[in-house]
Formats: C-alpha cells, sequence, structure tokens
C-alpha cells in the first residue's frame, strides 16, 4: 500500500501488487491523468508536490465559482404594488380584478375592545398587608365571633350585613368577614357588597383564582342551609 501511494505521488506507474493467495483477483488502480504533465511550471523534479485536487479540469473545479456579494435588491422583495399598499388594516380588499393576481386580505387585524369594569387596586393601610393578614389568622385571636358552628339559613345571614357585623357565605360556608374587611385588597366597599348574603357568584366572577376558604377559614361561622320550612 505504501508503494501505491508513493508511486501514485510520484506519477508513476504503480507496479501491480502481487495477489495474496486468498485474495484472487486485485483490480488495477492507476493515479488520475496529471492535467499539466507537460507543463514547465509544474512541480518537475519535486517529488513531494501534492497532486492538484480537484484535478484542474475537472468538472467539480468548473462548477465552483467565486462567491458573489448578495445586494439590497438581492436580499429584499420589492415593495408591494401601489393599490395594494394602501390597503387598511380590517378593510376588505375589492376582488373587482378577479384572477389569481388578487390577494385576499384576512379580517383579523384589528380585534375590536371589549367595554371592561376596570378594576381598582385599593391602598390598604400599614399593618394590612396580605402578610400581616396571615399573621393575624395564626396568631389564636378570635375572629370569629361565636362560640359554635352554627347551621345559618338565608334569614340569619341577612340581619349580619353591618361593617362591624358582617356575614357572607361563599361555597356554602359563612364567614365573619367583618375582621378582613381592612385586609381585603379589592377594598372594604366591594367586600361589604356580599355583607348579609351569599357571595359565592359576585366573589367567582371577581376572582376565581383566590382561595376563600384558605383565606377565611379562622372566620367560619357555620354552614348556609335552607331556610326552615314553617
Ligand atoms: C371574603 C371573600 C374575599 C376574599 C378572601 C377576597 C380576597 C381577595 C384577594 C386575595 C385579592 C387580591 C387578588 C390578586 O391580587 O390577585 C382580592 C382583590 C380584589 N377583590 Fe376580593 N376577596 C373577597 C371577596 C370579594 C368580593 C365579594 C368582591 C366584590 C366585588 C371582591 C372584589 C375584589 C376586587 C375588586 C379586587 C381588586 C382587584 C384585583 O386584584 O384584580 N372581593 N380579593
Amino acid at each position: 500500500m505504501t508503494s501505491y501511494l508513493r508511486g501514485w505521488l510520484a506519477g508513476t506507474p504503480i507496479a501491480e501488487e502481487k495477489p495474496s493467495s486468498s485474495v484472487p483477483t486485485l483490480l488495477r488502480v492507476s493515479p488520475p491523468p496529471d492535467d499539466d504533465a507537460g507543463s514547465a511550471t509544474e512541480t518537475e523534479g519535486d517529488d513531494d508536490a501534492p497532486p492538484a485536487f480537484p484535478s484542474l479540469s475537472s468538472a467539480q473545479r468548473m462548477r465552483s465559482s467565486t462567491p458573489r456579494i448578495l445586494t439590497d435588491s438581492d436580499l429584499m422583495p420589492p415593495p408591494p404594488l401601489p393599490h395594494l399598499a394602501q390597503r387598511k388594516p380590517g378593510s376588505v380588499a375589492s376582488r373587482s380584478g378577479g384572477g389569481t393576481a388578487s390577494l385576499s386580505v384576512l379580517s383579523t387585524t384589528t380585534r375590536p375592545e371589549k367595554p371592561s369594569k376596570k378594576r381598582e387596586k385599593v391602598a390598604l393601610a400599614p399593618g394590612h398587608s396580605p402578610l400581616d393578614w396571615a399573621l393575624l389568622k395564626s396568631s389564636g385571636q378570635d375572629l370569629r365571633g361565636v362560640d359554635t358552628l352554627m347551621r345559618i339559613p338565608p334569614s340569619m345571614l341577612k340581619k349580619h350585613n353591618r361593617r362591624d357585623d358582617a356575614w357572607s357565605a361563599f361555597h356554602g360556608k359563612v364567614y365573619n368577614i367583618t375582621p378582613y374587611l381592612a385586609f381585603h385588597p379589592g377594598g372594604e366597599r366591594e367586600l361589604m357588597r356580599v355583607a348579609g348574603r351569599d357571595g359565592t357568584q359576585l366573589f367567582a366572577s371577581t376572582h376565581a383564582w383566590v382561595n376563600a376558604d384558605f383565606m377565611l377559614d379562622a372566620c367560619l361561622v357555620g354552614f348556609l342551609v335552607p331556610e326552615p320550612s314553617v
């Protein structure tokens, strides 16, 4: 093999290797023809000079060309036709022209604003942050105002609708919300809207993600039950 490489580099025909007894035939391989064999500029007398690769007249060499620098017009598409550039978002394009050249316009570019009620954040008084509420809850202080959990019908709930005595029902549980009023991030006024009644719906439509059961567990006074039939 070494002799083959040496011979190939030197440009001399390779002596056929003697096939071993185990390998029946060997193809005769010769080096690629030297394109500039007669050229005086080539490596005459220099045995260590590598052959030109790819070959000087190879198709590979012919195909390769110097990379072209792209101009702006190669990189950017031409501007749209004047009548398309004047389109307004949301307006429907006239298809009077018909044919394949006309473009349809998607009418989803603008979405009408939903009239939404603004939910105001209320500045809580110092010492009334959510963390302060959590501390008060776990302080052991009585936040229920009752000795025992009760069964509370709507008529009874209704009576507790004052700031200093406010009860409200959420998901069937009745809570004394008076201690929480000053801590409510939405403000006292909003919370008082559900005083003396079932606030489940209003609560859910305002902030369904808030866990009332957890926030008010220390204020539980009982369970909402249907009005007893007389
Ligand atoms: C006693 C039950 C309630 C508890 C425990 C409670 C708790 C909370 C909490 C934790 C927040 C802050 C939410 C946040 O920043 O993501 C909040 C905000 C608010 N809550 Fe309540 N809430 C209660 C009932 C209500 C009710 C009945 C209303 C009536 C509409 C209300 C109206 C609001 C408003 C307007 C905000 C402020 C706006 C906002 O945070 O996006 N909340 N409430």
